[in-house]
């Protein structure tokens, strides 16, 4: 096996997506025609899912496993806001206009704009759109992916509007996790990430912010049918049950880290599993070390209901992680690249 084919990663995407260009850029499109350009040239519709819930209700955690299992790329609003309190960067953001739309905070002569968002963040306050949205956007920009999970966000209308108004991106459903206050204050104050907003007078400030400002933006999105309402007060691995089954339209990602994987995998012809009644096909985008290339002719075909009891039957491995099964019909990548065909890749 050739060196250069060591590291090899397989990214699926959906093939019926439509190309414009990069994210939030053209003030002339609207809605899910938002698209983003592959390393090839390819055309990808760019997918927003809005992940809410309270303060503790568990949406970095489950959005984690999404991550793994579906190629999401999981953007937080709060870490990202975070960073840039400890980048302590003014980072272009102290322009008039945003500091004018921070209420009740007092500034001498200079006050860094990292200073502002944590004293809000103490507060348990919303930071002005004009900086969330900012960051969110710089971050989708620089992932490259398509598929983005937008975590404590949009927080209130502001957020809302804000970002439909910049980016022109329609989220493709709000992710809803549901928990009681109760649980949620027991959850932050074991959290023990030392963050200046997990203790019990900040932590009641945010449920009421939340109350106030967010069920509205998810009441919004439920009115178009666009939420999918999931009880986050069980346990992480039952709450991410119902969450897969809502990604499961979504695509899986296929990550092939070694040849040396592949060919553990091969053992399992569970290429048989194909399904054409499902008629969503994929195209697989491969990565070759620096170099990049696309399989135009490679399809990928994913049958969402065997997803789960067939990733059952293949052994976890460190660099594996299951998350769906996949029938691969790769002429040009067997040819090229492997001295055994697969039947099956798996991410
Ligand atoms: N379903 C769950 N059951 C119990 N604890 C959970 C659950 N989900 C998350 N946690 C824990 O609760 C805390 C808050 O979860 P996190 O994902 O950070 O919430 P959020 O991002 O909504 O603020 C973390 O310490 C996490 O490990
Ligand atoms: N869209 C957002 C998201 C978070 N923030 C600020 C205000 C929030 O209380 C903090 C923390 O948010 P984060 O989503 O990380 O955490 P919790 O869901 O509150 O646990 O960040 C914001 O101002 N605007």
């Amino acid at each position: 096996m050739e060196k250069k084919h060591k590291q090899v990663v397989m990214r699926v995407s959906n093939q019926a997506s439509r190309e414009v260009d990069g994210v939030g850029d053209d003030a002339d499109r609207a809605g899910n025609k938002h698209s983003t350009q592959g390393n090839n040239g390819s055309e990808k519709k760019v997918i927003v899912v809005f992940v809410l819930g309270g303060p503790g209700s568990g949406k970095g955690t489950q959005c984690a496993n999404i991550v793994k299992n579906f190629g999401f790329t999981h953007l937080s609003a709060g870490d990202l806001l975070r960073a840039e309190i400890s980048s302590g960067s003014e980072n272009g953001w102290k322009g008039k206009e945003a500091i004018n739309k921070i209420p009740k905070i007092e500034f001498a002569s200079i006050v860094f704009f990292s200073t502002m968002i944590q004293n809000m963040i103490k507060e348990g306050k919303i930071v002005p759109s004009e900086v969330t949205v900012k960051l969110l956007q710089r971050a989708m920009k620089e992932s490259g992916n398509n598929k983005f999970l937008i975590d404590g966000f949009p927080r209130n209308e502001e957020n809302r509007a804000a970002f439909e108004e910049v980016t022109k991106i329609v989220p493709e459903f709000v992710l809803f996790f549901d928990c009681p206050e109760e649980e949620m204050e027991r959850r932050l104050l074991s959290r023990n990430q030392g963050r200046v907003d997990d203790n019990v007078e900040t932590i009641r400030k945010r449920f009421k912010v939340f109350i106030e400002s967010s069920i509205p933006v998810i009441e919004h999105y439920g009115s178009k049918g666009k939420v999918h309402k999931v009880n986050a007060a069980r346990p992480v691995e039952e709450v991410f049950e119902t969450v897969k089954e809502i990604f499961s339209p979504y695509g899986a990602n296929v990550y092939l880290n070694s040849f040396q994987h592949l060919n553990s995998l091969v053992r399992y012809p569970h290429g048989h599993y194909l399904d054409l009644r499902d008629d969503r096909s994929f195209r697989v985008e491969l990565r070759m070390s620096n170099e990049s290339m696309t399989m135009d002719h490679a399809v990928v075909f994913i049958n969402p209901t065997i997803l789960w009891p067939v990733s059952a039957l293949i052994p976890q491995t460190q660099n594996i992680s299951l998350a769906a099964a996949a029938s691969v019909l790769c002429p040009n990548f067997t040819n090229r690249c492997l001295q055994t065909p697969p039947l099956f890749v798996l991410f």
